[in-house]
């Protein structure tokens, strides 16, 4: 997979951050299509509220989540078996690969992490998507569904102050190689907020399944 060598110009993409390289491109699937695919994520699929454990005790995850694709994925110490490909799903997946292959950078994806928020209640923790079996430099591609709920970004490194990415419907926030290393999210509760569903596209080399 070729590296990020360049910025994308304002067509490509708009870089949030040059090294790693963060870039937001939006109107992934263009209006009704959007609006359709929220929709029939949000009815079809089987949402799974898991319970982890956290500090010694177990709590419910505060949102919905469905793993998807092919790879079997260990997550928060927990092995998750995929549900197989939705054709909601599969349509944004080559969505995402198209426009990436637009803005010059080829990449593929066997498995995506499903949130699904229905309130502003219900958030991400921080974290970094840098579980052994995505490699040391993970592409990740994170395609956002319905309210517009900033990611809060944060340098482990403390280099630079946190900063909020706004993630509107349709849009696709790319995590370039180096992201995870370098910086953890987080989705923050709000107070007022609808229904949001993220779909975060990942590859898992088949030696690690
Ligand atoms: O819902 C979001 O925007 C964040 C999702 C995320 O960080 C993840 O799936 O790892
Ligand atoms: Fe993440």
């Amino acid at each position: 997979m070729a590296p990020f060598d360049s910025l994308f110009d304002a067509f490509h993409g708009e870089a949030l951050l040059a090294s790693p390289a963060l870039v937001r491109f939006t109107d992934l699937l263009g209006g009704p299509a959007a609006d359709d695919a929220l929709a029939r994520l949000d009815r079809e699929l089987d949402w799974q509220q898991p319970r982890l454990r956290l500090y010694g005790r177990e709590h419910p995850i505060p949102r919905r989540q469905v793993w998807m694709g092919d790879a079997r994925y260990r997550y928060s110490g927990r092995d998750f078996l995929p549900t197989p490909w939705h054709p909601t799903v599969v349509a944004i997946r080559d969505a995402v690969i198209r426009r990436l292959a637009e803005a010059g950078q080829a990449a593929r994806f066997n498995s995506v992490l499903l949130n699904r928020y229905a309130t502003g209640q219900e958030r991400m923790g921080w974290h970094s998507d840098d579980e052994p079996e995505l490699g040391p430099a993970p592409l990740i591609a994170s395609v956002s569904l319905g309210t517009d709920r900033p990611l809060r970004f944060r340098w482990k490194d403390h280099r630079a102050p946190a900063f909020n990415v706004d993630q509107p419907h349709d849009s696709l926030l790319l995590m370039g190689p180096g992201t995870q290393a370098e910086l953890e999210h987080a989705l923050p509760a709000r107070r007022h907020a609808g229904l949001r569903i993220s779909l975060t596209f990942r590859w898992i080399p088949p030696a690690a399944r």
